[in-house]
């Protein structure tokens, strides 16, 4: 397929402001002034500060929001359209390649950029095609220059021609030959990210697709109800669901979750069903002798300490959490109401080892389970920061055992679902330290289908609809 384009195209003023452009005309033979959409503009504003600024969308998003006014279904739309872009780029760039006379990084950032915010609006929205390529060639005319505008409207029009479906075929390697390769393309993903999953799925390649496919998809908001200070009921009564696995937690089907009284209270929070659920598996372990001191050993921002901290107070535990950073253990304080909160090195602890009679251990990771939650985080995650974080996972779980009592009990948690930071870490650490028990983690979790079937426990999106969780409970024999 011949390119698109031509010399002018990506050659145009790189990203700006958009002041005092309204007199330029729109690209192509329109003669029309471009229209300024704020919706696309704050998601083509997103994906420049992800792209130039390496921001969190999902930290950026709320105030870029509020800053330029946009609520309700202005918000919804750039929300929509800004992680959709950013979740599906590695197809829409194959397919930009097939459009366009240059490969997508030879094209200008800014201009790139647009590019695949129309190819979202063509080719995953019912936005009807002339106007999603109207509205993105305006944006380009005001964003990036006239000649970037003539360049995205041939690349936008060669995309148009096909829908995705179309598309796939073509530009995805052939299933057969390269089924890697194919699932990364059709379903946007790295490659390593596939292989990774395949190999945590058993090398089941269908149930990959699935993974990959709930992962392009936004999740939902999961409430939890910290006991002792709200109710799933008092939830059920706001609007929200009783879930199917936490007896704490409710699916909020639409809405703000801050106009949940209980929420705006700091009585409910915001949590995924499975961080619920591997917290409160590490308390329903029976425990000889006493049970008074929790501790959680990297705590921030406090989701599972929040929990666990509404848990001790019922129960008459002591919990102390505590987090390497400073600004982490703040957020864990205003999560808690009576646990102890610190600013220390799990991995080279501050208190006395072997006092803990139960102790999690939620360990930094590449967080491959959560990317249906940060849409750019695939694009960061580079495969060779998995060895960095595997060494010091192993760290801190021998510590944590070095930090519980005999009899004790560990919880060792990632937000992943990669063999070399689950099963793995937990297996070396184990066979290492020796006089540790490895309990089946299942029967704490109320026999939940899905989680796999060895000891320890794996939460999915696509079975659980949470995010990919791992958990491994461990009692210190000796
Ligand atoms: C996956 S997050 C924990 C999430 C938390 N448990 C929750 O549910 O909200 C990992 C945390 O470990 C902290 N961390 C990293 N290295 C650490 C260390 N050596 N000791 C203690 N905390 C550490 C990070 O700052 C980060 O807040």
């Amino acid at each position: 397929m011949s390119g698109a384009g031509g010399g002018s195209g990506g050659q145009g003023r790189s990203s700006g402001g958009s002041g005092g452009q309204g007199r330029a005309r729109a690209g192509g033979k329109g003669r029309r002034r471009p229209e300024r959409d704020e919706a696309r503009n704050v998601a083509y504003d997103l994906l420049r500060a992800v792209d130039e600024r390496d921001a969190y969308a999902n930290l950026m998003l709320p105030s870029l929001l509020r800053d330029r006014g946009l609520a309700g279904r202005d918000a919804a739309l750039a929300t929509e359209l800004a992680y959709g872009t950013l979740r599906g780029l590695g197809t829409y760039d194959a397919i930009i390649a097939m459009c366009s006379d240059r490969p997508p990084e030879e094209i200008d950032p800014p201009l790139l950029d647009a590019i695949r915010l129309g190819a979202h609006q063509l080719l995953k929205t019912r936005v009807p095609p002339h106007a999603a390529v109207s509205a993105t060639v305006d944006l380009v005319r005001l964003r990036v220059g006239a000649g970037a505008s003539r360049f995205a409207n041939a690349v936008l029009r060669k995309i148009a021609s096909r829908d995705l479906e179309q598309w796939l075929p073509i530009v995805a390697p052939d299933q057969e030959q390269d089924p890697l390769g194919h699932l990364a393309v059709a379903h946007s993903h790295p490659r390593w990210i596939v292989s990774a999953f395949r190999d945590a799925l058993g090398g089941d390649l269908r149930e990959t697709a699935e993974l990959l496919a709930a992962d392009n998809e936004r999740p939902g908001v999961t409430l939890v109800a910290w006991p002792g200070r709200s109710s799933v009921g008092e939830l059920v009564d706001a609007g929200a669901i009783a879930s199917r696995f936490s007896p704490y937690a409710a699916y909020l089907p639409e809405g703000d979750p801050g106009a949940v009284q209980a929420v705006a209270d700091g009585r409910a929070a915001v949590q995924d069903e499975a961080s619920q659920l591997v917290a409160l598996a590490l308390t329903r372990v029976p425990v000889e002798g006493p049970d008074r001191t929790w501790l959680d050993m990297c705590a921030g921002p406090g989701g599972k300490a929040g929990l666990l901290d509404a848990l001790a107070v019922q129960e008459g535990r002591n919990l102390l959490a505590a987090d390497l950073r400073f600004h982490r253990s703040r957020l864990v304080w205003r999560a808690t109401r009576r646990a102890g909160v610190i600013t220390a090195d799990g991995a080279e602890p501050a208190w006395r080892s072997g006092v803990f009679d139960r102790v999690l251990v939620d360990a930094p990771c590449t967080g491959l389970g959560a990317l249906r939650r940060r849409p750019e985080a695939r694009w960061r995650r580079v495969p060779e920061s998995v060895p960095d974080f595997t060494a010091l996972q192993r760290r801190l779980l021998t510590s944590a055992l070095d930090s519980a009592r005999p009899g004790g009990v560990v919880a060792y948690v990632t937000c992943s679902p990669h063999l070399a930071e689950t099963a793995v870490v937990v297996d070396d650490v184990v066979k290492r330290a020796g006089g540790v028990e490895v309990l089946p983690a299942r029967r704490y979790l109320d026999e939940i289908g899905g989680l796999g079937d060895g000891p320890h426990a794996q939460f999915w999106p696509h079975r659980h609809g949470t995010d990919a969780m791992f958990l491994a409970l461990l009692r210190k024999v000796s």
